[in-house]
């Protein structure tokens, strides 16, 4: 079996959100490209250990808090490794290119310009994706309203809407008399690939149901986010190859809408969430102050029906 280098990566955060990102010495593997600061485990060390050394190395800062954001396993040609990668809001020192290399300061929706390793490619989408995902229900039709806009007032900013019930009349109506109240609030919208009928431009990505994800043999070329509902780990493999940009792993915990569901619980949601190559938000059970263990978990966080339209 090939060896696979483990490697501890930064992705600083200033004040405004703006991440840190360095470019490579033309001369190392995967050279002259951008990356997030970091470097390989030396023996006898934890991965958080060498995260403070490395970035204290590279760019001359003491790491204060740092939160697991995505774990990423990569097979390039010459080389396999595997970037643990953690979010750095807190730290201390002017953080410059202590060796030389050059740094930039970005907007999380800009990195998609700059060229990266291969391996970042969900390590960007894990920056861009907000801590939360609702997914508004249509169960009670008359609530989808007021359900929303609680949802928007508890501060979430990417909902799905999960229109079964209704007709396609009726979605199409609603969506576009919600998307200009969304906009406002810095909210995207994904729609459910089970609702049909809804021009994809409209909106900001689709949500795959698990039957649709393994009905898809590539990643059609709309724009916006492309996100799948997984039970197990063949459908996460699948929305990898398809190239899904993330998923949504359920049912982490037993809820009152699905009694009797076999349930992952933390140990079956955490090996799931550590293998997968893509940002997995964790769903089924979980409330807002369940980010902290999601993430612990390797999860991006916390997906819920109910869990953000309860008022607090
Ligand atoms: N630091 C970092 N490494 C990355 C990223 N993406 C990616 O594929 N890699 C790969 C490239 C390298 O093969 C490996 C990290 O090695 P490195 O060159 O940063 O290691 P280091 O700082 O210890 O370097 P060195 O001084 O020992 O040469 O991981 C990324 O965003 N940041
Ligand atoms: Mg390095």
């Amino acid at each position: 079996m090939k060896s696979v280098l483990e490697v501890a990566v930064g992705a600083v955060v200033d004040r405004h959100g703006k991440i840190l990102i360095a470019k490579r010495p033309d001369d190392k593997h995967q050279g002259g490209l951008w990356e997030f600061p970091g470097g390989k485990i030396e023996p006898g060390e934890t991965q958080r250990q060498a995260l403070d050394r490395e970035l204290h190395e590279e760019l001359a800062i003491d790491v204060k808090t740092a939160t697991p954001l995505i774990t990423i396993h990569h097979d390039y040609p010459d080389l396999s490794v595997r970037l643990k990668v953690w979010r750095i809001d807190r730290f201390e020192g002017d953080p410059h290119g202590r060796e030389g290399q050059a740094v930039e300061w970005v907007a999380p929706t800009d990195l998609q310009n700059y060229s990266f390793p291969a391996a970042n490619r969900p390590i960007v989408t894990a920056l861009r994706l907000p801590p939360f995902y609702a997914i508004l229900d249509d169960s009670t039709p008359s609530a989808l309203f007021s359900n929303l806009k609680t949802i928007l007032a508890n501060g979430i900013k990417l909902i799905q809407l999960r229109l079964k019930k209704v007709t396609a009349g009726e979605a199409a109506e609603f969506i576009a008399r919600i998307l200009p109240l969304c906009r406002r609030h810095g909210a995207s919208v994904l729609l459910n690939s089970a609702v049909s009928g809804i021009e994809a431009s409209a909106i900001d990505g689709i949500h795959l149901t698990g039957k649709d994800l393994m009905a898809l043999r590539e990643r059609p070329d709309s724009q916006g986010w492309l996100a799948a509902s997984c039970h197990n780990e063949a459908e996460l493999r699948h929305a990898e190859t398809v190239g899904v940009d993330f998923a949504v792993l359920a049912p982490v915990l037993p809820t009152a809408t699905h009694p009797g569901a076999r349930i992952l619980g933390w140990q079956g949601f955490t090996a799931l969430a550590e293998t997968a190559n893509i940002p997995v938000f964790g769903l089924g059970g979980l409330a807002k102050d369940d980010l902290a263990r999601v993430r612990e978990a390797g999860g991006q966080g916390v997906a819920g029906i109910r869990a953000f339209i309860e008022t607090e």
